[in-house]
């Protein structure tokens, strides 16, 4: 991908395009559905999730009843559509996927609602999206399994009681902050995924690499793995990157050399960071002595918009401590000098640079 080329975000917060962008691309869909686990033994990590989830859900096979209502709050790709998928397959139930965006009026969640079976399982993804009116609707159907359907407009309008089926709402979102607390009470579970540990996403690669039938050395896992920004889908997606690498260079195995060799070629660097990432810091650095610096000037340095230094690079260097928000603009730490091989100005001869900021 060219940097230089002015990008489109989409989806709000990430490019589909990018190499170790967390949202799904198309061919993350398409390989998607193969790599994931099928119940809660197979699903790596997030133990505390799993462990309260497997006790709701054991508990509600025990009464024959329908499982609670649950959220999962956390990023994109940790695995919340995964667990959904699981809830249903642990419950024995079908399962519906929706998202809130897709849903912009009350009709149309009506329309969904009333033609849910039983005990079905209904995965509302992006549930902080959802519609004002739909969002109301749901209130009601999450706690009386009831709807009231609105026929006619102005004066001679009736509301007509639908009632439902019991059902699971799955709901799934990156910002929890942003559920109406009405609607956040409503679920009986939520569960807040975190990013993954190196040694999970290990276990997530070779579990992967085994389904895709790539023959993978422990420490080419780990290679991977830390290149992953903690996250699941990015280790699915930079493992099949370096296979790629490795059929065509190698003989095929993945080892550290090979799984380093390829995501140098795809300028994925050993902490995860893509050129989009180094190169705001290296203006940050270079040109600006670590900073403070304006996000605007950042972004202008860089050549791109406010919103992609914004919203797609700035999150995963403020997480790995590389790069501060400040009210006087943006500020390099003392760690991104080090990750870019660059001495801070107070260290060299002469500097006074950040000093006062790090007080080192
Ligand atoms: N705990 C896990 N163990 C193994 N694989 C996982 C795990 N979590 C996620 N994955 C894999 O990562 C990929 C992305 O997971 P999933 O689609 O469930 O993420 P998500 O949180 O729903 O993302 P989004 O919010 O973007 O929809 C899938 O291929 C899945 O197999």
């Amino acid at each position: 991908m060219n940097w230089d080329e002015p990008t489109e975000l989409q989806g709000g917060t990430e490019q589909r395009d990018r190499l170790v962008g967390s949202d799904a691309d198309g061919e993350d869909t398409a390989v998607e559905a193969a790599l994931r686990p099928k119940d809660l033994g197979e699903f790596v990590g997030q133990e505390r999730v799993r462990e309260q989830l497997d006790l709701v859900l054991r508990a509600a096979r025990a009464r024959g009843a329908t499982a609670d209502h649950v959220l999962l709050s956390g990023a994109p790709g940790l695995g919340k559509t995964t667990l959904s998928m699981i809830i249903a397959a642990e419950m024995g139930a079908p399962i519906r996927i929706t998202s809130g965006p897709a849903i912009q009026h009350a009709g149309d969640l009506a329309a969904i609602l009333s033609s849910l079976q039983e005990g079905e399982v209904l995965f509302l993804d992006e549930i902080h999206r959802m519609s004002r009116p739909a969002e109301e609707m749901l209130y009601m159907a999450m706690e009386d399994f009831r709807v009231d359907v609105i026929v006619g407009k102005g004066p001679g309008a009736t509301a007509i009681p639908l009632e439902l089926p019991p059902f699971t709402l799955v709901g799934a979102t990156t910002r929890a902050g942003l559920l109406p607390p009405p609607l956040r009470d409503r679920f009986g579970f939520t569960g807040h995924m975190e990013f993954y540990a190196p040694g999970e996403l290990e276990r997530v690669i070779h579990r992967s690499a085994e389904l895709l039938d790539v023959h993978i050395e422990a420490e080419g896992a780990a290679e991977i793995a830390g290149r992953s920004r903690g996250t699941p889908r990015i280790a699915n997606r930079l493992l099949r990157r370096v296979r790629d690498y490795a059929q065509v260079k190698a003989d095929g195995v993945i080892t550290r050399e090979t799984a380093a060799q390829a995501l140098d070629v795809y300028e994925v660097d050993g902490r995860g960071l893509d050129r989009l990432d180094r190169a705001v810091l290296t203006v940050l650095l270079k040109l600006f002595g670590g900073g403070p610096v304006g996000l605007s000037t950042l972004a202008v340095a860089v050549g791109e918009e406010r919103e992609t230094v914004e919203e797609v690079a700035e999150p995963f260097l403020v997480r790995e401590g590389l790069l501060a928000r400040t009210p006087r603009g943006r500020i390099a730490t003392p760690a991104a000098w080090t990750h870019l091989g660059l001495t801070p100005p107070h260290q060299q001869a002469g500097g006074t640079g950040q000093q006062g900021l790090f007080g080192a």
